[in-house]
């Protein structure tokens, strides 16, 4: 079995969760470095386009109080009064619900010469309406205001002009030369209307675009939009700025709104969901692949190596599982190779085993195996108390046999004789467990495992006679043709039970049987 931390369980396991950690690696670092400053930038760009609006929001104003002006400015009423005529215009036409209604912060009339003819307005600071003929005494609080349009009348053609001012206060400003109705001239002096960029304006753009506005003075304008983010009530918010350019050199108005994160966050969610979603899925990929590994390649492996294992016990005979040489993919192919040679190495074995205890002339069983059958064979009457009977058979004068017809035919003879007693074996009573070896040159032996003395002499008489029987000529023979053979029986069944005594007793009694005169069958107890 291999160690559990090289096992393929666990390399699998590493090798996939590696290729799950790279990926979500890999993920985490294309949200980081592409998707996150993609939604970032398109933030951005959602931002300066609310700036956009905002700005048009103001250019909407700035365009609506021009009109406004000129709709004051190039009226009769306003070209006599503005010449000292129409003494009840100024009572008549203004008031603080006018300015309120209007949203107006200041309106001045300009003599042709640029002094102030007329002016009304609301104080910001004590938020008190006042009309006065100059910026003095109640009115002293729009003085700087009207230096900074002074400046700017001469700029003011037929169609007026539009300032944007950040001090004294940040406001959208319309002048206009004053005309009569059919705006014919000459120019009577101007028209000044002044709106600020307050707290109620902001309200008001806030109501309209739904975005919170901010605008404060600044120093010049800056190039593009700034976005920064900032925390406010544990709430993460954009704040986007854009510096415009006022009529005021050096001074410029920072117009500020700030928007909720909303849209970024749900998609940092939906991109970290997807992100939990896809380890989720590869976490589940793994398990199944697991699983399936270990159905369908670990499992079997493990069962292969436990055959394999099997097969170093000699008492194991089966064959390879055949769930696995049943399978038709790569690990049927190595099973199927595997019974294969399997199947050689087992005929190989077998065939050595055979050449090794059988002798090649006559195929019978050699002394080794002789041997070895009798030393089991003593074992066991032993231990049962049975008997074992051997015999030793020769062959009577077999170098004249082979001297007068040649080793070959010796080789024949000597089939002849050993199929003779395998013939005769075959007929003993298969209890006896007969075994007939080939133990020497022109010498056999038969063993009978339980058969008692008698039982013994008798298949040695018929072997005897069997061999006459097969009536092989042999006219050198000193005692006359046919070939014959010699027999020495002994048998044992009390202790004890040796194996050389029983074959020296079965050899003595050869002897004798020899020197009776050949062809006979002695056993021990009758040799002389
Ligand atoms: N053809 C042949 N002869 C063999 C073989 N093995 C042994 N022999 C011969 O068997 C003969 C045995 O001769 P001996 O031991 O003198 O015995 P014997 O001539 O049979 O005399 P006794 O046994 O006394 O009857 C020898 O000539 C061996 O060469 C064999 O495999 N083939």
């Amino acid at each position: 079995m291999p160690h559990p931390l090289t096992s393929l369980r666990l390399r699998f396991l590493l090798a996939l969760g590696g290729v799950l950690l790279i990926t979500m690696v890999g993920l985490w670092l294309i949200g980081r470095l592409l998707v996150l400053p993609a939604l970032l930038e398109e933030e951005r760009e959602v931002a300066s386009r609310e700036l956009d609006r905002l700005e048009r929001s103001l250019t909407h104003n700035q365009q609506l109080l021009m009109a406004q002006v000129r709709d004051w400015a190039h009226w009769d009423d306003t070209y006599a009064f503005v010449q000292g005529q129409q003494p009840h215009y100024a009572q008549v036409n203004f008031s603080r619900s006018m300015f309120e209604d209007m949203d107006y912060q200041l309106m001045v009339f300009f003599d042709p010469d640029g002094n102030v003819h007329w002016l009304a307005g609301i104080d910001p600071a004590s938020d008190a309406y006042h009309a006065c003929g100059q910026a003095r005494g109640d009115c002293s609080w729009a003085a700087a205001l009207i230096t900074s349009l002074q400046q700017r009348l001469d700029d003011a053609e037929e169609g007026g002009s539009e300032h944007l001012f950040a001090k004294p206060w940040p406001s959208l400003i319309g002048i206009s030369p004053v005309l009569r109705t059919d705006e014919s001239g000459p120019p009577r002096g101007w028209l000044a209307k002044v709106r600020l960029l307050d707290a109620a304006w902001k309200a008001a753009i806030h109501d309209q675009t739904g975005l919170p506005i901010d605008v404060e003075p600044t120093l010049d304008a800056g190039p593009g939009d700034t976005h920064t983010l900032v925390q406010q009530d544990g709430t993460s918010l954009m704040n986007v700025s854009r510096r415009l350019p006022t009529s005021q050199t050096g001074l410029a108005l920072n117009l500020t709104t700030h928007m909720p994160r909303d849209a970024i966050r749900t998609s940092l969610r939906t991109f970290r969901y997807a992100l939990g979603s896809a380890a989720a899925l590869m976490l589940l990929v793994i398990a199944l692949v697991l699983l399936l590994l270990e159905r369908m390649i670990l499992g079997p492996l493990r069962d292969f190596t436990r055959f394999t294992h099997s097969l170093h016990d000699p008492a194991v005979t089966h064959s390879t599982p055949l769930a696995l040489l049943a399978r038709n993919d790569e690990i049927g192919t190595l099973a199927r190779e595997f019974q294969g040679l399997l199947e050689e190495q087992r005929a190989r074995t077998s065939s050595l085993l055979e050449q090794a205890s059988h002798d090649h002339l006559t195929g019978l069983a050699n002394r080794r195996l002789f041997d070895a059958r009798l030393d089991e064979a003593l074992i066991a009457a032993e231990l049962s108390g049975g008997s074992v009977a051997v015999m030793m058979v020769d062959i009577d004068y077999f170098k004249p046999y082979n001297d007068h017809y040649g080793h070959q035919a010796g080789d024949t003879c000597l089939v002849q004789v050993a199929d003779c007693m395998r013939r005769l074996a075959d007929r003993i009573e298969p209890g006896l467990r007969p075994l007939v070896a080939r133990t020497g040159g022109e010498e056999f032996s038969l063993l009978l495992e339980g058969g008692d003395h008698a039982t013994a002499i008798g298949v040695a008489e018929s072997l005897r006679a069997a061999v006459v029987a097969l009536d092989i000529p042999h006219v050198a023979s000193p005692v006359g043709s046919p070939l014959t053979v010699s027999i020495g029986v002994a048998s044992v069944q009390s202790p004890p039970f040796d194996p050389h005594a029983l074959m020296r007793e079965a050899d003595l009694a050869l002897y004798a049987a020899k020197a009776a005169g050949r062809n006979h069958v002695l056993d021990a107890a009758e040799e002389p």
